[in-house]
């Protein structure tokens, strides 16, 4: 369970009292995410997300994140919205932490999504990156290639804990990744965690996308390798190419990819999967035991980036087109 700080009762009326939501009725913590504390919230008014940000939100960075789910918004994608509170700033301080109210979205992440959920998927995500256009501030990506050597210096020494040779393994990983990044895919703002759990549906309809706060610009097809990577393997490491086929077929309904952006895929593919490893990886070997979260397994991120360093063109996630064998 994601509640890293706690908060008291008496604290959390007095911290509400500067936003438009009505009296207190009940609230507690959400036994999910990784990332940040988060708390239901039922007012006089309705439900609300409590987001207490923690350790990997920098708080200069939350101007970016908050304004560009009002920027979304503004444009049609269904996201949830910070509410201001009464001095019009959207964000306030709760037990030492940076905090946020946030509109409730009605919906239900999908534990077992099929082809159908993914091709949603792939259309919201594109969707999301023509409605970042025109966002006026920048983040830079700092889980991007720049990121991953100061993040694996940190748990390298221990990695073989873990899986004997994974040391290896990874520095050569790292090293030809560093080596061979993509250079000038078309950028934009991309979501960069748009997993399973980050996304809602109320029946087979998608409601709305949430947790942007790993939200940066960067390569827009870096995005959908992230959603490749998190929505159409199986839970024996398989990857199934009905469901990639339709997050791509999807993507491309909306947005299609360049030459340059299909022929980076892999690449892309293997980068994402390194990233998720690594922040797994740490997370594993670094959360003092007992804390009040379920932690990832990095070792479902290693075979991904197995599986993408045997790819040889992008038609082998399902993207059927001439530049895919290109
Ligand atoms: N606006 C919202 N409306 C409804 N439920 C929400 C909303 N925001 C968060 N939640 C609930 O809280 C859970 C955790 O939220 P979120 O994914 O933002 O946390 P996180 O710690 O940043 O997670 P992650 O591990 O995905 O980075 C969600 O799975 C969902 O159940
Ligand atoms: N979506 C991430 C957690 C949030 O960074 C993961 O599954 O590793």
């Amino acid at each position: 369970m994601a509640v890293y700080t706690d908060i008291t009762e008496d604290d959390l009326i007095r911290f509400l009292a500067a936003y438009d939501v009505g009296a207190l009725t009940s609230y507690k913590g959400i036994a999910e995410g990784v990332e940040n504390s988060n708390f239901l919230l039922h007012t006089t008014k309705g439900s609300y997300i409590l987001t207490l940000y923690e350790k990997r939100v920098n708080a200069e960075d939350l101007p970016f994140f908050l304004g560009l789910m009002h920027h979304l918004a503004e444009r049609g994608l269904s996201c949830p919205l910070p509410l201001p509170r009464a001095d019009g700033k959207l964000l306030g301080t709760l037990s030492g932490r940076p905090a946020a109210v946030i509109t409730f979205l009605e919906g239900m992440w999908l534990r077992k999504p099929e082809a159908q959920h993914c091709r949603e998927v792939g259309r919201a995500l594109a969707s999301m990156h023509i409605a970042g256009e025109g966002f006026p501030l920048k983040r830079a990506n700092a889980l991007s290639v720049a990121g991953w050597r100061p993040l694996w210096q940190n748990s390298e020494a221990r990695a073989d804990e873990v899986q004997s040779g994974l040391k290896d393994e990874i520095a050569a990983e790292l090293a030809y990744l560093e080596d061979h990044w993509p250079k000038g895919l078309p950028e934009g703002v991309i979501h960069a965690d748009l997993f399973p759990d980050n996304v809602f549906f109320l029946g087979d309809r998608l409601s709305g996308l949430i947790d942007f706060y790993f939200a940066c610009n960067d390569f827009l097809a870096y995005d959908l390798a992230v959603c490749l990577n998190s929505w159409c393997f199986e839970k024996d490491g398989s990857y199934n190419i009905t469901k990639g086929m339709a997050l791509l077929s999807g993507y491309e309904s909306v947005r299609r990819l360049t030459a340059d952006e299909v022929a980076a895929l892999p690449l892309l593919a293997r980068g994402s999967a390194l990233r998720f490893f690594l922040t797994r990886l740490y997370d594993w070997l670094m959360t003092p035991a007992g804390a009040l979260v379920v932690k990832k397994d990095p070792l479902e991120y290693l075979t991904k980036i197995r599986f993408h360093r045997a790819i040889v063109s992008s038609a082998e996630y399902g993207l059927r087109r001439e530049e895919a064998s290109a």
